[in-house]
């Protein structure tokens, strides 16, 4: 079956700047794709030419098929869009605006049940200016989630929220896509993506530069091997070991390795060979984390700075 969410080469500029530089991939039938990117990258920007908010300035996307932006009536009531702001009445209750929108959808969930899955029922009958931060940004999620959509758009949904609403978003998240819900993401917290996302794509300065599983995007970073080096031992001293050397504060010694297994087998033969200790000895394999700081200090704007980057789509 085709892909719910197709983006091939989109492109969007605001005037003469070119936020989004020729973006490419595909979200399948309940997967959960999540954009990560710097502040600025083009994630809302792209994100919103796949909910049909605005057309790109090239490239194509389809959504179930359609194109979203000049399909639209055929594509918005299959979809479901949580924006980063919402802009509601202020003086309506959390259950007037939810209704109010519910008379624009086709099918939708009662509204009781949809103030339920985000845990607002208690609030419901206090109007939005009322409400916190949080509390707004899972009143957008609420109203997105309201007409049952087979694909839901979510910019950003946890910003903002405390970590037990954060969780509960999660699991209504995960809830949605076991319905077999196909969810685009934008998010700031790379721990979301880790929980969430079948697969993603970092972006930075309008462009993907790293896309995949977690393990995927994560395996284009060296593992890290670390020791106490020990006393009265010299640097040069050390064996030779395929990677990169630092030893910071002159005892601390990483080597930064695409081969964790042959670099620790071969440091740990060394120190039996040697009778020497390893002090403080721990290898682990790159985070999502150091993936992301990779991408976010290839360049500050420069062109060419970026070489070290494979450019994925
Ligand atoms: N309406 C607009 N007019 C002009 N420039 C814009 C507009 N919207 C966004 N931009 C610019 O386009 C670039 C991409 O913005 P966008 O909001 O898509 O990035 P983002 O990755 O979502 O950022 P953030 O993580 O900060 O939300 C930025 O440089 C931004 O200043």
């Amino acid at each position: 079956m085709a892909d719910v969410v197709e983006v091939t080469d989109v492109r969007r500029s605001y005037g003469g700047y070119e936020a989004v530089r020729g973006v490419t991939f595909s979200v399948a039938r309940g997967e959960l794709f999540a954009l990560l990117g710097t502040n600025g990258a083009g994630k809302t920007s792209t994100l919103e030419v796949v909910e049909g908010l605005a057309r790109p300035g090239a490239g194509r996307v389809r959504v179930l098929g359609h194109d979203p932006y000049a399909q639209r009536p055929a594509v918005r009531a299959r979809i479901g869009i949580m924006l980063q702001q919402g802009g509601f009445p202020a003086d309506l209750t959390v259950t007037e605006t939810a209704a109010m929108w519910a008379g624009t959808l086709t099918a939708p969930r009662p509204v009781a049940e949809a103030l339920e899955l985000v845990d607002l029922s208690g609030r419901a009958a206090v109007t939005v200016k009322q409400l916190s931060g949080g509390e707004r940004g899972r009143l957008d999620l609420a109203l997105a989630v309201l007409g049952r959509p087979e694909v839901l758009f979510l910019d950003e949904p946890t910003t903002g929220l405390d970590p037990e609403s954060r969780r509960n978003t999660w699991a209504l998240v995960r809830s949605l896509l076991d319905d077999g819900v196909t969810v685009l993401l934008t998010t700031h917290y790379l721990d979301e993506a880790e929980e969430l996302a079948d697969r993603l794509a970092i972006m930075h300065e309008g462009r993907i530069v790293r896309a995949g599983t977690v393990a995927e995007v994560v395996a284009s970073q060296p593992a890290t091997v670390s020791f106490a080096l020990p006393s009265a031992m010299a640097v040069a001293e050390l064996p030779e070991l395929a990677g990169t050397l630092v030893v910071d504060d002159g005892r601390r010694v990483e080597v930064h390795t695409d081969t964790m297994q042959t670099t620790l087998t071969e440091l740990l033969l060394w120190a039996r060979d040697r009778g020497v200790e390893l002090d403080e000895l721990s290898a682990r394999p790159a985070s999502l984390e150091q993936a992301f700081l990779a991408v976010a200090s290839s360049s500050a704007g420069q062109a060419g700075d970026d070489r070290d980057l494979e450019v994925v789509a």
